[in-house]
């Protein structure tokens, strides 16, 4: 297959990624039905961030990172890089030079199926990545590979355009054509959690509150005393 740079303007709405990333990866992930999330193998290399922005997709060589390079010139503010490899790999192909390119194009992270090195530089930078590995072990820039072409990256597939959306939870990846819609349905479920959590903060039981009862009686499930006799309600004795 020729290997290729597509220069990709498609992408989202600014102000649909700035929902998604206020709404964080766990709360995307269930508006989308739980789809879209990368394998827990990918890490944050630091704690406390949190991204959003259109994905910029990188196909590489395993242990080369010639097509990151390439790659560098096809971000706009806002994107996150998103690179899988043709084969596993654990290699530290980014570090704080590359990072320190990708930031001055206002590039917000990367994603890494692959390894991370320099990463204490890259935390004092404040540029995060998400990463399978840290390693120090380098690499060449010698074969080609592509950009902004569909990519599977830990178990997800990933298209030039989609949304990433990432925190200290991982990575969840929204298809743009789903973005709009889930901008919505996110930050409805943010708000009934929040109606939760001041409900469970009262003390009430999540039982009550989630109409879980009705579950437990419908599955069989009995409250009964040490002695096995059936009892006529829940409550401790
Ligand atoms: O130089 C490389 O290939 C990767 C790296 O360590 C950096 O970007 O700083
Ligand atoms: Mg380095």
């Amino acid at each position: 297959m020729a290997h290729v740079v597509v220069v990709n303007d498609q992408g989202p709405d600014e102000e649909i990624v700035s929902v998604l990333g206020e709404s964080g990866v766990a709360t995307v992930t269930e508006a989308m039905g739980r789809t879209g999330l990368l394998d827990p193998c990918i890490r944050p290399i630091y704690r406390g961030a949190r991204i959003a922005g259109r994905a910029v997709t990188v196909l590489s060589q395993a242990g080369d990172n010639l097509m990151i390079h390439a790659a560098i010139e096809q971000c706009r503010p806002g994107d996150v890089m998103v690179v899988a490899t043709m084969s596993p790999s654990t290699d530290g192909m980014f570090g704080d030079l590359l990072g320190t390119a990708l930031k001055a194009r206002g590039v917000v992270g990367l994603v890494i199926d692959a390894g991370c090195r320099d990463v204490s530089d890259l935390q004092e930078m404040g540029f995060p990545v998400w990463s399978r590995a840290v390693s120090a072990m380098g690499t060449v820039k010698a074969t080609a590979g592509s950009v902004n072409v569909p990519v599977v990256v830990a178990g997800a597939y990933v298209r030039p355009g989609d949304v990433i959306v990432a925190d200290d939870d991982g990575v969840v990846v929204v298809p743009l054509e789903l973005a709009k819609e889930t901008a919505v349905l996110a930050p409805q479920r943010t708000e009934s959690e929040a109606e939760k959590r001041d409900r469970f903060q009262n003390g009430e039981l999540s039982l009550d509150v989630m109409n879980l009862r009705t579950t437990l009686t419908s599955l069989g499930v009995r409250y009964v005393d040490e002695q096995g006799q059936v009892l006529p309600d829940a409550s401790p004795r």
